[in-house]
């Protein structure tokens, strides 16, 4: 029904954007150099998980080219839970170690929560710690996680105020639905939170300014569920016989939409570029200084 229509939607670049972030966040490092500060990221990988190994030697390069310090830890996918939280021990009680990263899925026999809750929350780059996640839902100063701050910082540079919108979030997962939902309402969005159970989630979508689609399943999102004019960032990223593709019917839905995002090169480099603006903003905390200028919400 869509496919006459000619693509009207705004393209929202997430690689620009993160690139000219990432730019700022290289000049701010540089100002901490200066008083001797070098904020300094641990990133653990446990296994071998093709696209886990990717993203962590693209975090491990990004971090270096931003003047700031890596650390990898790369340890076998048969490692015993207590050797992982013996290393996180470790980091923990280093002072050259501002910001702690496991790379996630973790192989099945650990156990997320516990790995995720032995990382100082103060330097829980990723957000995930039970004290940021409450933190954030009660309006305190948190760490964010990075996918949802991305999300965040596209969604304002292109609307500039979210206060009264209509946004659904489709996915509640604890990496990007519920946080996502929580920054949104931060923002004053009127939020609905859709998941795999929700009727009629086509009527649901049709009422909503701001679509944010987190659900894992590729062009689960039709063209014809977009309200005319409506701002839509996609963060799925589902590998396909036809290459990589979004939770969105892209070519359908940037027919209807006011702007979307594209998969690759929209909600992705997002998340690099928002880890690297939350271990500035560790450094910052850890060393008394206020928070970096534009990368907390
Ligand atoms: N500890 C964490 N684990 C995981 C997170 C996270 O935020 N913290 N998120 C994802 C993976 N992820 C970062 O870790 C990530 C995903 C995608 C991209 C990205 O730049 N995507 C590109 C496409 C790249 C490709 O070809 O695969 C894009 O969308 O343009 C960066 C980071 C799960 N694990």
């Amino acid at each position: 029904m869509t496919a006459s229509l000619p693509i009207t939607a705004k393209l929202i670049d997430g690689k620009a954007f993160a690139a000219a972030l990432r730019a700022r966040i290289a000049t701010q490092a540089s100002g901490m150099a200066a008083q001797g500060i070098t904020p300094g990221l641990a990133v653990v990988l446990v296994g071998e998980d093709p696209a886990s190994q990717v993203y962590v030697r693209s975090k491990g390069r990004m971090t270096r080219e931003v003047g700031m310090n890596s650390y990898e830890h790369r340890l076998p996918a048969d490692t015993p839970q207590a050797d992982l939280l013996a290393l996180i021990d470790r980091l923990n009680a280093d002072p050259a170690v501002n910001g702690i990263l496991v790379q996630l899925p973790l192989p099945s026999h650990m156990d997320e929560f516990s790995v995720i809750n032995a990382i100082d929350p103060a330097k829980d780059v990723d957000g995930f710690h039970i004290l940021n996640v409450g933190r954030l839902a009660t309006g305190q100063k948190a760490m964010v996680p990075c996918t949802p701050l991305g999300c965040l910082m596209l969604l304002r540079d292109h609307l500039g105020s979210l206060s009264g919108k209509n946004a659904l979030v489709i996915g509640r997962s604890n990496i990007v639905g519920k946080p996502m939902a929580q920054l949104l309402l931060r923002d004053s969005a009127t939020v609905t939170v859709a998941h795999s159970r929700t009727a009629n989630l086509p009527d649901l979508c049709r009422q909503a300014d701001i679509v944010v689609a987190a659900v894992g399943r590729a062009h689960f999102v039709r063209g014809d569920w977009i309200k005319p004019g409506a701002t839509v960032i996609d963060v799925g990223i589902n590998r396909t016989d036809d290459g990589l593709v979004g939770d969105v019917d892209f070519d359908a839905a940037a027919r209807v939409a006011g702007a979307i995002t594209p998969v690759p090169g929209g909600v992705g480099p997002m998340t690099i570029a928002c880890l690297l603006a939350n271990t500035l903003t560790a450094t910052a905390r850890a060393n008394g200084l206020p928070d970096p200028d534009g990368l907390t919400p």
